[in-house]
C-alpha cells in the first residue's frame, strides 16, 4: 500500500518537503504535499582536499558506505584502462517476458547475434513469472508442513518450466537439476522453520536468475557462441543489507569493471549476468534490488564499464504514453530525459525500476527501451536532455491503493515546530511515506501524529501523475481539470515535483482508470497539443509552483 500525506498548519513560510517536491509557498491555512518513494537518503562527501566525491546513501547504511568507499580501490578502473581497446560496447538486459520459454531464449540469442558489431554484456531476469512463483511457493511452505513442501504447485511449475526449457534447447539438464534440488530443500527448510524472513526470501528468489542465466549461457555455448555465466553477487555487486530492497554501493562499480574486463582479457566470452541480485556488504548474504531490479543491474554495469549504450528489452514498444494494460491505445514515447524516466518509474510505471536511471544519469549513458517481440520498433531513447519546446505531456502514470493522510495542526506547537514534528514522526518510524507496507505501520503513524494533530486517514485513493513539461503547467492543469470536471471527478490533492516534470493528482481509486483513459484521449488523441503553445501567455509565464484543492 502506498500513502500520500496532506498537512494542514498555520504558517506563511517556504516549505521544502522531500526529494520529489519543490519549495512550495504555504498558504496560510493549508499546505499540500505528496511524500513519495523516498528511501531515506543522505549526501555523503568524501574527499582529500583536492578532490571529493558525493554520493547518495540510505541513512541505515551510512556507516557501511563510508567503510565500503574507503576500502574501494583508489584507482578508477575505467581510466586505468583507457589505453586498452574497449572490450564491451553495450549492455543488453532482457526481462522475464523476453526469456519466458525455450523459444524466446532462441529468439533472444538470434537478436543478440543480429548485432555482430556490438560486443555486449547480457543481463537476464528470471524466466517468465518465476519470481512470483518462487515467492508464492515460499509463502505456502511456511504453513504447508515439511512432508507437503515437495508438492507445492508453484515448485512443480518452476521445475517443469526449467526442465522443459533445457530439453527443448538440447542442453545438459545438469545445468539446472542441482539448483532445482536445492530449491526443494530450501522450501522444506522454510516449512520446518515455519517462517520466511526477508533474507530467506531473497535467497529463495535468487534461484530464478541463477537458473535463467545458466540455461542461456549453456545454450549460447552449445550453438558455438562463447559465453560465460556470472552470479552478480559473486562479481562485486555490493549492496546495503536491506533485504528485498538493497541499494547498490559505490564499491560495486570498480569491482564489476575489474572482474568483467580481467576475465575478457584472459579468455573473451559474452558475459551473461544475473539481474536483480547483489550481496549484502555486512552479512555477505544474497540481496535483491527490489522488484524489476534487473534494469538497475543493467544500468549499473553500463556505468561501471563506461559503455556507449544501455538497452533494456521488454515486451512493449518502449515507454508508452500510459500503461497499456490500463488503456490499450497507449503509444510509444520516442524520447525521454533521465528526469522524466525516473519520475515515471518513481510514480509507479512498472516499465522501469525506480532507481535504474541513477547510474545511467551519473554516467551519462543513453538508455534505449526496446521490444524483444518487435525489435524493428524504434523504442524509446532516454538521454540527459532533449528538445522540450514542443512537449506538453509525455506520459500518464497511475499508482493505485494509496492511503491519504490529512493532518491538521492542533496548534499545540508553533508552525515551524509542527512541520518538523510531522516529519520526525515519519523519520522515527523509518517510513518513507509512499512505501508504507501495512496498515499496522499506518496505525502507528496515526497514533503518533494524533499527539500533535487531527489526523484523517482516507483509504482507496490513487495517484495520477502527469509527466511532462511543467513549464506548461497551466495548460496541463487547465486541460486535466476540464477533463475531470466533465467526468464529475473531484481531485482531492495536487502536487508538483521538484524535477519540474511531474504534476500529481489524487482521486478515488475506483475512478482512477476512467480518469487515465479520459486524460489520455484528451492529451494524446485529440490533435496536437503543442499547437496551443503558440498562443500568447498572460502574466509572466512562470510555471505553477503550488496549488491546494479542497474537496
Ligand atoms: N508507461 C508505460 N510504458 C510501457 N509499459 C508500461 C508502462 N507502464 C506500465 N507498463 C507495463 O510494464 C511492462 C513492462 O515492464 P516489465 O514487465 O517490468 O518488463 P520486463 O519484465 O520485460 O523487464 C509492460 O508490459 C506494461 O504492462
Ligand atoms: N525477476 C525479478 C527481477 C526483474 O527485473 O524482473 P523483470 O525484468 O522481469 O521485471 C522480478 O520479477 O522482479
Amino acid at each position: 500500500m502506498a500513502a500520500a500525506a496532506r498537512v494542514r498548519c498555520h504558517c506563511n513560510a517556504l516549505f521544502t518537503s522531500h526529494r520529489n517536491s519543490s519549495t512550495l509557498p504555504i498558504s496560510p491555512s493549508r499546505v499540500g504535499f505528496t511524500a513519495l518513494k523516498c528511501p531515506r537518503k543522505f549526501l555523503l562527501s568524501i574527499g582529500d582536499g583536492s578532490s571529493s566525491c558525493t554520493r547518495n546513501v540510505s541513512g541505515s547504511c551510512l556507516k557501511g558506505t563510508v567503510r565500503a568507499v574507503m576500502e574501494e580501490e583508489k584507482t578508477d578502473v575505467i581510466k586505468e584502462r583507457e589505453g586498452d581497446e574497449k572490450r564491451f560496447t553495450c549492455v543488453m538486459k532482457f526481462g522475464g517476458s523476453s526469456v519466458a520459454t525455450a523459444e524466446r531464449m532462441r529468439e533472444v540469442a538470434d537478436l543478440i547475434l543480429a548485432f555482430p558489431e556490438e560486443s555486449p554484456v547480457i543481463v537476464l531476469s528470471a524466466m517468465g513469472k518465476t519470481t512470483n512463483n518462487l515467492l508464492l511457493a515460499g509463502e505456502k511452505a511456511v504453513s504447508c508442513g515439511v512432508s507437503n513442501a515437495s508438492e507445492i504447485e508453484e515448485l512443480s511449475v518452476i521445475k517443469e518450466l526449467h526442465l522443459r526449457t533445457v530439453k527443448e534447447l538440447k542442453i545438459d539438464p545438469s545445468v539446472v537439476t542441482s539448483f532445482l534440488e536445492e530449491l526443494e530443500q530450501l522450501l522444506k527448510g522454510i516449512a520446518m522453520m515455519k517462517e520466511l524472513t526477508l533474507r530467506t526470501r531473497d535467497y529463495l528468489v535468487s534461484f530464478g536468475e541463477c537458473l535463467s542465466t545458466r540455461i542461456f549461457a549453456a545454450y549460447l555455448n552449445k550453438i558455438g557462441v562463447k559465453a560465460r555465466q556470472y552470479d552478480a553477487f559473486e562479481i562485486g555487486f555490493i549492496t546495503t543489507d536491506d533485504f528485498t530492497n538493497g541499494d547498490i554501493l559505490e564499491a560495486t562499480y570498480p569491482a564489476v569493471a575489474k572482474r568483467l574486463y580481467d576475465d575478457w582479457m584472459h579468455d573473451p566470452a559474452i558475459p551473461i549476468v544475473t539481474g536483480f541480485l547483489g550481496k549484502g556488504w555486512k552479512t555477505g548474504a544474497i540481496t535483491t534490488l527490489g522488484r524489476g531490479g534487473s534494469d538497475l543491474t543493467a544500468t549499473t554495469i553500463g556505468k561501471a564499464l563506461g559503455l556507449q549504450e544501455i538497452q533494456v528489452w521488454k515486451d512493449v514498444d518502449g515507454v508508452l504514453t500510459c500503461d497499456p494494460t490500463i488503456y490499450k491505445r497507449a503509444t510509444p514515447v520516442p524520447f525521454l530525459t533521465f528526469d522524466e524516466a525516473a519520475e515515471l518509474a518513481y510514480f509507479g510505471a512498472q516499465v522501469l525500476h525506480p532507481q535504474s536511471m541513477r547510474p545511467a544519469r551519473e554516467g551519462e549513458i543513453p538508455v534505449r527501451v526496446k521490444n524483444s517481440y518487435n525489435p524493428k520498433a524504434p523504442g524509446t531513447i532516454i538521454t540527459k536532455t532533449r528538445d522540450m519546446t514542443k512537449t506538453v505531456l509525455t506520459s500518464i502514470v497511475l499508482k493505485r491503493n494509496v492511503t491519504m493522510l490529512d493532518i491538521a495542526s492542533t496548534r499545540m506547537l508553533g508552525q515551524v515546530g509542527f512541520l518538523a514534528k510531522v516529519f520526525s514522526i515519519f523519520e522515527d518510524l523509518e517510513i518513507s511515506v509512499d512505501v508504507v507496507a501495512t496498515s499496522e505501520e499506518l496505525d502507528h503513524v496515526v497514533e503518533e501524529l494524533e499527539k500533535i494533530a487531527v489526523v484523517n486517514l482516507s483509504k482507496g485513493r490513487a495517484i495520477i501523475s502527469l509527466i511532462g513539461n511543467v513549464q506548461h503547467s497551466s495548460l496541463i492543469l487547465e486541460r486535466a481539470f476540464h477533463v475531470l470536471w466533465t467526468k464529475g471527478i473531484n481531485v482531492q490533492m495536487i502536487s508538483q515535483g521538484a524535477s519540474k516534470v511531474n504534476i500529481s493528482l489524487i482521486v478515488n481509486d475506483d475512478e482512477a482508470e476512467g480518469c487515465v483513459e479520459a486524460l489520455h484521449k484528451s492529451f494524446f488523441e485529440s490533435g496536437d497539443l503543442s499547437e496551443l503553445l503558440i498562443q500568447p501567455r498572460l502574466g509572466n509565464g512562470s510555471p505553477l509552483r503550488t496549488m491546494q484543492v479542497e474537496n
